[in-house]
Parts: structure tokens; C-alpha cells; sequence
């Protein structure tokens, strides 16, 4: 689960969050929505100890982002996700394996870079990939961590449509894992998630993903 009390923060004298309160339960796949510079990504930086608090508390399957031990129950995967140029697919997953606590299972990334349709471009430098490929790795990378936590911060931006549904289905196969999705498509919102946190003015409301589509779609005809 991933529970946030009272969350404010300002940027000098702007406010971007105000006491925001959001609980996702274990489970549920969460979209975070909002305008452009509503707040999304600092919210999420601020869960990940990227920025620090001023006010306000989180916890990430139930263990405060204050202490370490967070760590072993997240995986982040940033809109743009660092990888190695001069490295193969399978290098720079090795790479990353080795942050891991646990031993490099060999096996283990093989089969991520399989559910991600890598296996073949595996030893393939990574300068050949195309985007949706990057992302794909980056995705592969956080599958291997096997965190019960999943951020991802606008994971099928800058894709063309195939692209962005070979990551959605990757997404949406994921079982018995809590996610929170920063998006801007409803379209793949309506694909991949069961609840949207809404985040405007500084204020997050949570909704059904059903509800929010309904109110999403009154909104438009008006
Ligand atoms: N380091 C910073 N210093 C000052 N202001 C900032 C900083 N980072 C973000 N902001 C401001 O805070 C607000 C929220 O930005 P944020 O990037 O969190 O929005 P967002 O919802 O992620 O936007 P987008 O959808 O465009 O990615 C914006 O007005 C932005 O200009």
C-alpha cells in the first residue's frame, strides 16, 4: 500500500501541494492525473525521497520513506530512464541487477527481457534500440527487482501507438503489485488502471476508475 498524510509543498512562495492525502490500497493500480505542472512528478519525487519533505508524511508498504528500508519494496521508473550507451541490453541489465541486495540471477533476467520482447535484441548495443526498446529495458529492469511497488512516471511518453500498447499490456499483465502510474492518456488510464488520484490546485481526490471516466465524459460534452 502507499499512504500519504497531509503532503505541502512549496517551491519559494508557489504552492504545489496542499495536506495532500492519497491511500492506494495493495493492489490497486492508481493513475496519477493532473494539468501540466499540477504537481505529479514533485508528489512523486517527494515519495522517493528525491526531494525532501517539509511537511507531511509517506509511507510505502507500510514502511515510512524516512527510513531505508523503503527501498526494498519499490521500483521507480522515470519518464526518462539512465541507461548505458556503450553497453548491450543484456550489460546494462546485468548493470542494474548488480544494485540489487540479492545475487545476479542470470535466469531471472532473461526471463524479464523475454516478457518485454528483448530476449532477441539482448546482446544488441543499446544506441540500435528505439525508444519503445529503452523503455522496454527499463521496464525489464524494474520486473526483475520484483518490487511490490510500482511508480512509473508517464511510462509511454514520447511512444508511437504500437509502442505504447506493448508497454500498457506489459503494465496491465502485472499481477498482485500496487501501482501508481503518472499519465496523461485516459485512453490507456481506462486500459491499465482501477482508480485515478486526481491532483489539482494542490489537492488530490481519488475516484473508481469508472466514476472518474463518467465524470470525465460529462465534463467533455458540456
Ligand atoms: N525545482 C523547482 N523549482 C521551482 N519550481 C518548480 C521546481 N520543480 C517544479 N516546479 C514547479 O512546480 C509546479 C509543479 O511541477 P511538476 O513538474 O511537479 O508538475 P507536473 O504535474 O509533473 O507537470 P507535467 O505534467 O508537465 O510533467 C510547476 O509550476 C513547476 O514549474
Amino acid at each position: 500500500m502507499i499512504k500519504i498524510e497531509n503532503l505541502t509543498h512549496t517551491f519559494g512562495k508557489k504552492s504545489v501541494l496542499e495536506q495532500v492525502q492519497l491511500y492506494i490500497e495493495e493492489g490497486e493500480r492508481c493513475a496519477l492525473v493532473g494539468r501540466n505542472g499540477a504537481g505529479k512528478s514533485t508528489m512523486i519525487h517527494l515519495m522517493l525521497g528525491l526531494l525532501p519533505i517539509q511537511q507531511g508524511t509517506v509511507q510505502l508498504g507500510g514502511i515510512s520513506n524516512r527510513k531505508q528500508d523503503w527501498k526494498k519494496v519499490v521500483s521507480y521508473l522515470p519518464e526518462k530512464f539512465h541507461l548505458y550507451p556503450h553497453l548491450t541490453g543484456i550489460e546494462n541489465m546485468r548493470f542494474f541487477a548488480s544494485l540489487a541486495p540479492k545475487k545476479i540471477d542470470e535466469e531471472q533476467m532473461l526471463e524479464k527481457l523475454e516478457s518485454v520482447s528483448l530476449s532477441n535484441a539482448r546482446n544488441d548495443m543499446i544506441t540500435t534500440y528505439s525508444k519503445g526498446m529503452l523503455q522496454r529495458l527499463g521496464l525489464a529492469v524494474m520486473l526483475y527487482y520484483d518490487s511490490d511497488i510500482i511508480i512509473l512516471d508517464e511510462p509511454t511518453s514520447g511512444l508511437d501507438p504500437m509502442g505504447r500498447e506493448e508497454i500498457l499490456n506489459i503494465i496491465r499483465a502485472l499481477e498482485n503489485k500496487t501501482i501508481l502510474m503518472a499519465s496523461h492518456h485516459l485512453s490507456e488510464i481506462e486500459k491499465v488502471c482501477t482508480h485515478v488520484a486526481f491532483l489539482e490546485n494542490g489537492k488530490i481526490e481519488k475516484f473508481e476508475i469508472n466514476d472518474f471516466m463518467d465524470i470525465h465524459m460529462k465534463e467533455t460534452k458540456k
